[in-house]
């Protein structure tokens, strides 16, 4: 792959060569331009000229936005209404094409029992991992990946960094991260893009000196120098602050599962106001479904012995009682956001627990909005279409989404996916402050065990309440 004299508003490259028996890795954060170079090697980058360009050979493209558009291709297809089941998506097994060839592998990324598991039935990171196989199993030649890691539990990046380098000799890896601690130790050459430009690349040996060299965050991933506004958690008044120990959540006995396959079982749990709860486990043990019980969005929260707020579940109490308690963040609310209004619409939505804007604005909801923008550094992005924005700037319009109403409980299903270190650690501290002033009480999935902070009282280990179908 070679690039000369790339220009665009957001990035320059004067000089990139790739060559094929290089693996190499790209690392920038989410506002150093990185998501352009991302954009023009995927063909979707506008507005650029280019001196020179070789393309990569016969890519294979594992990105946010490829995921996306393969969860609305399985949207279009659905074919639930005409048929007297419901459509799961296309199967594993269809995606991949002489899958017996790579079984070993499968088997590593713990893929080979969702074969027969439509699209649909899916985890979001067996969804990341089966984009991952399909790109290898159909033969690409250069596998572009954005932040592979993200969405991954330990064991699967640790059999991933395998896969990627036992790969045969002709298959080219370029990898997108933007986290320090993701850049791989088994990429031959690092490129660095900081404030629009390509500033460094080449060998990895000389320029990851240099990257830890520097000793601001700001300073590593040439983030627009932009004053952040503080949190607008001002307003509260201290009497709408959760009162310590009321009782927000009782599982007893809990179980999940879907058809005669069971996930998890004996999950007993309380949550009480200030009882800041990690739930961690591999991927596909039933995070999420924990979770979409818990809010309402999974038809076993009635057939568990389970209370929100006080009241038992199934009692009459309506689903959108629950939610107006509630600001979660998670990859399938990610997802179904697509044709949402701006970024200032999908901030409001957060009121009123919708996806997308139905209802007037008064001009106090839309100043919070406003202030809650301007945290996240998005406020020149308020009429952007939520859809136009990179996948970290969505993630972090849906992380204000969630927190502008300051919810009795905050549920957030791996909401730092796709952010850089920058933006993760501010997430992180706002939640420290939730911590610190009572604000809210957090239920909060990750695999990323540098997220594990002490404000955490308890953490749920999902995986040892493994079921036994
Ligand atoms: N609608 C469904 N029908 C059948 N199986 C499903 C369905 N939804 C999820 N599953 C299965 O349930 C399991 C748990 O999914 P869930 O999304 O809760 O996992 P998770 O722990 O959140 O995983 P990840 O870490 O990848 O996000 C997965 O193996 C998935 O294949």
């Amino acid at each position: 792959m070679y690039i000369k004299n790339f220009s665009h508003p957001e990035l320059q490259i004067d000089e990139l060569v790739v060559r094929s028996n290089e693996s190499w890795c790209v690392y920038g954060g989410n506002d150093s331009g990185i998501d352009i170079l991302l954009d023009f090697l995927t063909g979707r980058a506008g507005n650029y000229s280019v001196g020179q360009y070789i393309a990569p050979v016969k890519p294979g493209i594992i990105s946010f936005a490829n995921q996306q558009i393969v969860f609305e291709r399985e949207l279009r297809n659905d074919d639930t209404d005409f048929l007297d089941r419901v459509d799961p998506g296309t199967r594993v097994y269809e995606f991949l094409p002489g899958y017996r060839d790579f079984l070993p592998l499968l088997r590593a990324l713990d893929m080979e029992r969702c074969l027969d598991l439509g699209y649909r039935q899916l985890s979001s990171g067996q969804c990341r991992k089966l984009l991952i196989l399909e790109a290898i199993i159909t033969g690409a030649s250069t596998l572009i990946l954005q932040d592979p890691y993200d969405g991954l539990d330990h064991q699967s990046c640790i059999e991933l960094n395998q896969a990627l380098v036992s790969l045969p000799g002709d298959v080219q890896t370029i990898v997108f991260v933007n986290n320090l601690v993701d850049i791989p130790e088994w990429c031959s050459h690092l490129a660095l893009i900081k404030a629009g430009r390509l500033c460094a690349a080449g060998l990895r040996k000389t320029i990851l000196p240099e990257l830890h060299g520097t000793s601001t965050g700001h300073l590593v991933t040439g983030e627009k120098k932009v004053a952040a506004a503080p949190p607008p958690t001002d307003s509260v008044n201290p009497d709408e602050q959760t009162p310590g120990n009321k009782e927000l959540i009782k599982l007893r006995n809990g179980f999940a599962g879907y058809g005669k396959k069971m996930l998890f079982s004996g999950l007993n749990l309380t949550v009480c106001s200030g009882d800041h709860t990690l739930i961690s486990g591999h991927n596909g043990c039933g995070k999420s479904t924990l979770l979409d019980i818990l809010v309402g969005d999974n038809p076993k929260c009635y057939a568990n012995d389970l209370h929100m707020f006080g009241k038992k579940r199934g009692t009459g109490e309506s689903v959108w009682e629950i939610k107006s308690k509630i600001g979660m963040v998670s990859p399938s609310l990610h997802r179904d956001h697509r044709s949402v209004g701006t970024a200032m619409h999908v901030v409001l939505s957060g009121l009123h627990d919708s996806i997308g804007l139905y209802r007037k604005i008064h001009t106090q909801q839309l100043k919070k909005a406003q202030k809650w923008l301007a945290w996240i550094n998005l406020a020149d992005k308020a009429n952007h279409p939520f859809g136009k924005l990179t996948y970290a700037q969505q993630r972090l319009v849906l992380v204000a989404r969630a927190l502008i109403k300051l919810p009795d409980l905050l549920v957030l299903d791996e909401p730092t996916q796709g952010l850089d270190d920058i933006n993760r650690a501010k997430v992180l501290d706002f939640l420290q402050l939730v911590s610190d002033r009572k604000l809210s009480t957090i239920l909060f999935v990750t695999h990323r065990r540098d997220e594990h902070r002490d404000f955490f009282k308890h953490h749920i280990k999902l995986d040892s309440y493994k079921a036994v179908s």
